[in-house]
């Protein structure tokens, strides 16, 4: 991973204005609830993790939503699970397009929400259904695990980064209500490469980024990974889609050298079609991070 943390981005562009107001706004979520529903990208469990997320939470019980594990291998989400067991977090993960793991979710933050009205009591105070919210970089699925949660289509859920917006509190069970917007977290970072995987897998919301740059970074993730973590990924996935190999070429080289091979020297639209083909998992199964102290 060493070569995209090296990229000097100015090859993202955020919009200070955005940030300072979707902060805001999160951090009035945060105020109005009891429990948290944190939803990340499982392909970049920690670069969908905004490090001052913890600060604006503060002592409520957090439940940690790995969303589209339907989008890395099994064996890459068994390494996820090992190590968030060691930072003694359990993530919980889901398909929040299919469904899968979303009712378990359901039950863990019905489960702190039990502790949240035994403290009620203890207080004095009567109980209540507990409050949550569900909060998420953009993209991350945060709507459709809402309509999942819910189990009818209320939020709007949608492909476009940055669709959902307004405040209601709706019941997903006796013990619990949720409140039907998601938070999103603002995606701006100081860690570039984290900028790049937000990049690369579209949770990045209203920034602007240089589409060349960011498909070259991620064919040098890919052969990044391949090297350290083979078993972890599809084999050769870019080779096994456009039958060109890219172990002689840096990802620019091989950008030029795939749009000579595919789409008549068409940099630009190589470089979008691998985004889009990536994004759509045409790729593969494709965890795009691995663990910090990862050892295969
Ligand atoms: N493959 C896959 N796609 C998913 C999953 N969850 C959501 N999606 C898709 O990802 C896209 C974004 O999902 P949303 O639920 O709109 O994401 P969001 O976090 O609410 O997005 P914003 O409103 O932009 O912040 C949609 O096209 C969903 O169908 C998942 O688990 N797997």
């Amino acid at each position: 991973m060493a070569l995209t943390q090296n990229y000097k981005l100015n090859l993202i562009q955020w919009y200070p204005g955005h940030i300072a107001k979707a902060e805001k706004a999160l951090k009035e979520h945060l105020k109005l609830v009891d429990v948290v529903l944190e939803v990340r990208d499982a392909r970049i469990p920690l670069a969908t993790h905004h490090p001052q997320i913890n600060e604006w939470i503060g002592s409520k019980p957090r439940v940690l939503v790995l969303n589209r594990v339907d989008m890395l291998l099994p064996q890459a989400r068994q390494t996820w699970i090992e190590w968030f067991k060691q930072q003694g977090e359990v993530p919980y993960f889901t398909n929040a397009q299919q469904g899968q793991g979303v009712a378990a979710v359901s039950k863990a933050a019905q489960a702190a929400g039990v502790v949240i009205n035994e403290r009620r009591k203890n207080r004095g105070m009567l109980p209540r259904p507990v409050r949550a919210v569900v909060i998420g970089f953009p993209n991350v699925g945060k709507s459709a695990l809402i309509n999942r949660l819910l189990g009818r289509r209320v939020v709007e859920s949608a492909a476009r980064p940055g669709v959902t917006r307004q405040l209601r509190w709706v019941r997903i069970s006796d013990q619990i209500e949720l409140l039907d917007s998601p938070g999103v977290i603002p995606s701006r970072l100081e860690n570039q490469g984290n900028g790049v995987k937000l990049a690369i897998c579209d949770d990045i919301g209203d920034a602007s980024y240089d589409t060349q740059l960011v498909s070259a970074a991620l064919v040098d993730l890919l052969k990044d990974l391949e090297a350290t973590a083979p078993h972890l990924l599809p084999k050769q996935p870019l080779y096994a889609r456009y039958t060109l190999d890219p172990a002689p070429f840096t990802g620019e080289a091989y950008l030029q050298a795939l749009a000579e091979h595919r789409y008549k020297g068409d940099v630009e639209r190589t470089a979008r079609q691998l985004l889009t083909d990536f994004r759509k998992g045409l790729l593969g199964e494709i965890v795009l991070e691995l663990p910090p102290d990862y050892e295969p």
